[in-house]
């Protein structure tokens, strides 16, 4: 297992490009599972999660291939098996995605229960109960689900919370039923509106996603199709806030600014001033440090959960005090005790942290547990005072590429090493 090792206290300065956004690649790669001919996707990130979902359809049969310039072709029809089996499930809680395509394609799926993760429980319920409403069988035993179908058919589901998965595989599953699904509550994020505008070059019939209602008039079939996945809008705002809590200048490339305005409305807000041009962003503090934000998180187009550890440490660093809370998730503060172990000044209550900026942190051996967390990590890393070294990085692996040497190009001084390396200053 590897480590981050970082020398902080410079700031960031430079440009850096923005890969292909993870989680609508996971859905899109699923997609390929209603269909016997090529889906080729372009702009696919090098990531644990890709890798885990190609390896999914590879064991299912399917054949993929990974060719150059970030293009990924899966063909399903070499299809051989519709499990999804704990131990690749266990590992990326979005193998969940290939219930709907399997079901509505193959009519049947056996696919492990993703269960809780660090962040919150997680339930699938509302995934499966719009399964069930259009027509499927499913009994959910030793810790598998079990569907079966004969063609689905369209049905009106209202689903309780907004769910960003829940609407994708809803959304697969309705493409090939019988008739029309309408889809009340669904999520909004730029992830499921890609998804919808995969699957409609794929010959489905979807409209009105990015709306909070989706309907999807089923068709027979759906066939090939060439599409470019959307830039990564959580990978873009870690850059830009990693910019920020250093006092630098970032720019990051090929992404696109109007994904990401709740993240830069908060860092202006924060003092930083933002510039975009048409697939650009740039944050530049002018060498200040950063004031306190507030915030709370909520479903697109509110403030991303992903983005919430990134700003608990921009504010451990910020002048003032700022509050930040938790609405999507019901545990997502495991950042809290490690930044607390670097100098941050943070206290809990419920699902608000309440962060009073110090004039610096100070580097420590911290612990990545999630994704974002790790991310939050590296940022505290590199605006603290000393070396840092963050553990257990296969969290951060799974949804960013290359991130030491993307922030190795904005200046940071940041290494990847085996785990177990004496702590020695990075050069
Ligand atoms: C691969 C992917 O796209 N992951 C994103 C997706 O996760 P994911 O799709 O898993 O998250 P959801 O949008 O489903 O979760 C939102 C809330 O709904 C609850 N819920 C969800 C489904 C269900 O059947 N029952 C239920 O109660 C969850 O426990 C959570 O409290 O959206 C999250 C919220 O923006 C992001 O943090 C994740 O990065
Ligand atoms: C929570 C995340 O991912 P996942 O839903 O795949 O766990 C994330 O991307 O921050």
């Amino acid at each position: 297992m590897d480590l981050l090792r970082i020398a902080g206290g410079r700031p960031l300065e430079g440009e850096v490009r923005a890969s292909g956004a993870k989680n609508a690649t996971l859905p899109i790669m699923s997609a390929a599972l209603l269909i016997d001919e090529p889906l080729i996707v372009e702009n696919v990130p090098h990531l644990e999660d890709v890798t885990t979902t190609n390896m999914l359809l590879a064991q299912m049969g399917v054949s993929v291939t990974i060719g150059d310039h970030m293009v990924v072709e899966a063909d399903a029809s070499t299809i051989t098996s519709k499990v999804a089996p704990y131990e690749l499930v266990k590992t990326m809680r979005a193998s969940i995605l290939v219930l709907g395509p399997l079901l509505a394609r193959h009519g049947e799926a056996e696919v492990s229960l993703p269960g809780g993760c660090a962040i919150g429980a997680r339930p699938v319920d509302i995934h499966l109960r719009g399964l069930t409403a259009m027509g499927a069988e499913i009994t959910v035993e030793a810790g598998y689900i079990r569907a079966r179908a004969g063609r689905l058919k369209g049905a009106r589901i209202a689903m309780d919370t907004v769910t960003v998965t829940g609407t994708e595989n809803l959304m697969m599953a309705a493409t090939l039923a019988e008739g029309t699904t309408v889809l009340e509550n669904a999520a909004r994020e730029p992830e499921v509106v890609d998804l919808a505008d995969c699957l409609n070059a794929m010959g489905a019939r979807v409209s009105g996603a990015g709306s909070s209602v989706i309907t999807i008039e089923g068709v027979r079939a759906l066939h090939g199709a060439r599409y470019r996945v959307l830039p990564d809008r959580i990978e873009t705002g870690t850059f830009l806030v990693a910019g920020a809590a250093t006092r630098g200048r970032v720019r990051v490339n090929n992404t696109d600014p109007a994904l990401v305005e709740a993240i830069t409305l908060k860092l202006e807000e924060a003092g930083g001033r933002i510039t975009t041009g048409p697939d650009w962003v740039a944050v530049d503090m002018e060498g200040r440090r950063p004031r306190s934000v507030n915030l709370r998180t909520s479903p697109y187009p509110g403030f991303p959960t992903d983005m919430q550890a990134q700003f608990c440490t921009l504010n451990a660093v910020a002048e003032g005090v700022g509050t930040i809370t938790e609405t999507v998730f019901e545990n997502r503060f495991m950042h809290v005790s490690e930044l607390q172990r670097m100098g941050a000044d943070i206290r809990q209550e419920g699902n608000t942290v309440i962060v009073r900026g110090q004039a610096e942190l100070t580097g420590a051996p911290v612990m990545a547990t999630d994704l974002r967390a790790s991310a939050s990590l590296v940022l505290a890393g590199l605006v603290a005072d000393g070396a840092t070294e963050v553990r257990r990085i296969y969290h951060i692996d799974r949804g960013y590429e290359c991130i030491e040497e993307k922030l190795a190009q904005l200046g940071a001084r940041i290494q990847r090493l085996p785990d177990r390396a004496p702590m020695e200053a990075v050069s």
